[in-house]
């Protein structure tokens, strides 16, 4: 997987503007409905990161998910995340 360089990663951030970069990685806040919802978020991108063999890190603080992805195998940025961060949008937004 090719790493991205500054102006390709700021030209696929456009494309998820819930997402920030932050160093190596990029970032986005879920709030939500209750606890259970948040759950069953994380539970469907467990499904869909085993599907890409592409895993985030996820911090869980009742209803409220912390996301970030890179590509360790890379050493930064790639479509791989990119490609992720557009799947766990669509996942979340039925339970916002
Ligand atoms: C061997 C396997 O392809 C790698 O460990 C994968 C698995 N999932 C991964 N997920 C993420 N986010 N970054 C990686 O570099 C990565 N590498």
């Amino acid at each position: 997987m090719d790493l991205l360089d500054d102006s390709a990663v700021n030209q696929r951030l456009t494309g998820v503007p819930e997402w920030r970069r932050e160093g190596d990685e990029i970032r986005r806040k879920i709030t939500a409905r209750d606890f259970p919802a948040a759950i069953r978020i994380v539970d469907e991108i467990a499904v869909e990161a085993e599907k890409l063999n592409h895993h985030p890190d996820i911090d869980i603080r009742w209803r409220t998910l912390h996301l970030a992805l890179t590509t360790h195998d890379a050493g930064g940025l790639t479509d791989a995340d990119f490609t992720l961060a557009a799947r766990i949008d669509e996942i979340a937004a039925p339970h916002t």
